[in-house]
Parts: C-alpha cells; sequence; structure tokens
C-alpha cells in the first residue's frame, strides 16, 4: 500500500494477527465478522459492533484483558493505544531510573475501557491513575479495573470539574511525584456549529478513515478542541513542574500540533519532542514536555 508507515517495531500488530484463527477461538468475534470465498475473514472496520468485539477479542487474546465498555461510548482501537504505551516505555528509559523502581503514571480521562491504564499495569506493571470525568464511564472503568484483579495497580479518581485537570487530583496526592502522564483528549471543537463534520484532514492527500466514528459527544468535544484541552495541561503543568517528571499528549490532528507546539515555546519550554503514531491509514501524534533539565527528551527508537 502506498505511504503505509510502520507501527512501533515492538508493537505486536505491526504483523497483522492470524484472524481467521482467532474468529474459529472467539464466538463473539466470529458474530461480528464476514467469511470470504478465499477463506479469510473479512473485519467491516465502519461498523462499531464490529469494532467493539474486535478490540475485546485483541484485548483478551494479546493481555488477557476482559473490558466491557459502556453503551454508545468511545471503542478504543489497540494498534493505537499500544503505540502510545511503547513510546512512553522509551521516553521512560531516558530517566535511566533503576531497575526496581516503582513507575508511577496519571491518564487523564480514562474513558470507560481505562484501556491506557489496563494496559500499562498489565502489560508493565506501572502504577496508574486513572482520571475521568464522565459518571458513566468512572462507573465502567471502575468494574474493569475490578474484572481484570488491577486494583493494586490502577487506582481511578473521579473528576468532579471537567474544567480542571490536576488541581483536586494533587490536593488529594499532595506528595506523590508521577514520572509521566498520558492523554487522548478529546477532539473536537464543541462551539464550532458542527463539530464532528469540521474539516480536519486534507481530503485531496489522504485516504478517508476507515474506522467508524464512535464515542459520546462529551467525549470527543469540548470547548476550544484538543488544543484548548491540551492548553489546560500545559498551564496546570506549569502550576506543578515537579509532580510530573514528563507530561505527554496525543493530538488527533497534524494541525494541532504546530498549534501546541507554539504554546509551549511562547511558555519557554523547550524540553519537547514529538512523535508520529502510525497505524496503517490513521496517524496521530504524540508532544511531550518537561521542567526538568536532568535529561533531554527526544525519541529513542529500537
Ligand atoms: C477521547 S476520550 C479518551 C478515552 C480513553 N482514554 C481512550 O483513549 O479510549 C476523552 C475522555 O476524557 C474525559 N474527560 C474530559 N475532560 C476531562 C477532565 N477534565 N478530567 C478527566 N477526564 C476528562 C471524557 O469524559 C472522556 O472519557
Amino acid at each position: 500500500m502506498k505511504n503505509k508507515r510502520l507501527m512501533h517495531p515492538r508493537n505486536i500488530f505491526r504483523t497483522p494477527p492470524d484472524y481467521t484463527a482467532l474468529a474459529i477461538k472467539y464466538k463473539d468475534f466470529r458474530k461480528v465478522c464476514k467469511l470470504e470465498l478465499n477463506g479469510k475473514v473479512y473485519i467491516d472496520y465502519r461498523n462499531e459492533a464490529t469494532l467493539r468485539a474486535l478490540t475485546q477479542m485483541l484485548l483478551e487474546e494479546f493481555f488477557q484483558l476482559h473490558v466491557e465498555f459502556a453503551p454508545g461510548s468511545l471503542v478504543p482501537t489497540l494498534p493505537l493505544r499500544l503505540n502510545y504505551i511503547l513510546w512512553l516505555e522509551d521516553l521512560i528509559t531516558l530517566l535511566k531510573l533503576p531497575v526496581e523502581t516503582v513507575i508511577r503514571g496519571i491518564d487523564i480521562g480514562c474513558g470507560s475501557s481505562c484501556i491506557y491504564s489496563l494496559l500499562a499495569a498489565r502489560k508493565n506493571a506501572w502504577h496508574m491513575h486513572a482520571l475521568e470525568s464522565n459518571d458513566g464511564n468512572l462507573t465502567y472503568a471502575e468494574r474493569n479495573v475490578e474484572a481484570n484483579q488491577l486494583a493494586q495497580l490502577v487506582d481511578i479518581f473521579k473528576q468532579t470539574d471537567k474544567q480542571i485537570i490536576f488541581k483536586d487530583f494533587f490536593n488529594a496526592k499532595p506528595d506523590v511525584n508521577f514520572h509521566f502522564c498520558l492523554c487522548n483528549p478529546p477532539f473536537y471543537d464543541s462551539s464550532l456549529p458542527n463539530p464532528f463534520n469540521a474539516k480536519t484532514r486534507n481530503e485531496d492527500k489522504r485516504t478517508p478513515p476507515h474506522n467508524c466514528h464512535t464515542g459520546h459527544n462529551e467525549e470527543l468535544a469540548c470547548e476550544g478542541g484538543e488544543v484548548q484541552f491540551v492548553q489546560r495541561i500545559i498551564e496546570d503543568s506549569e502550576l506543578y513542574p515537579q509532580s510530573v517528571c514528563i507530561y505527554t499528549t496525543m493530538l488527533g490532528h497534524k494541525s494541532s500540533v504546530a498549534r501546541v507546539m507554539e504554546i509551549l515555546s511562547k511558555k519557554l519550554i523547550t524540553n519537547v519532542c514529538t512523535t508520529e503514531f502510525c497505524q496503517g491509514n490513521t496517524t496521530r501524534w504524540g508532544i511531550a514536555w518537561s521542567f526538568s533539565s536532568d535529561f533531554k527528551l527526544h525519541n529513542v527508537v529500537n
């Protein structure tokens, strides 16, 4: 395929799994697949029920995670979430921590699946603090942590005010420092007349998105979109420069990368790096910044 860029070198989905074997093994996944004449399984990524069953099956098969999503909520795609976790692993190596260090991270807006925290805990035994403002998502996230016996590693924090990122959480944990924070912010700008149809891609140059649009409006949109949400994270990070060693966020629109870099630069935050998360036809971006001068952020690919 033209211009197809690769996933992180350690991403297990760089080689597509054997979906035929998985359809034989997982009944619920089999129900949403179609068998083609050549015997191969066809997955309709534009169908929400298919995406749900696919993500649930992949989490079960590769991470022994049993995850339920709140009805109508965002269905996370696993290759992208894994690309982000692998990038964080790379960034954490820059800290040159002793091997026995207990890694602590914050997941801003964990969603109903709590997918990043569950993956980080199951894969790396990182201690995760998952922040969420939506009550329905909180209930499911708590259930998902319990169902996977990960309560020792994942702690859910109810964010009572959506405008706040760290204040209440850090007030509740005054003496704890964290190695990183991660975030998949609400992408769309709720102040636009038609937020979900706003043109964010250069349609002439790129193929249309392959996955269907999932998630409640509240999860996907906020005033000012992802740039404003990330701006709040940056402003809060300035208030707590030592509380988190590496602040990070994902961005869904390429145009947001330059805008966020400009915000960081205007604030004279210079220990910064960016990355691309490539998943076949979908690309997302990652930005990291730090107030520490003990290490220099840069991308480590191994
Ligand atoms: C795009 S979803 C990401 C969900 C999940 N992390 C994922 O990647 O699938 C953003 C989530 O952030 C939550 N959220 C929005 N504002 C928040 C805030 N100030 N603090 C914590 N969570 C927030 C939303 O309710 C939603 O669940």
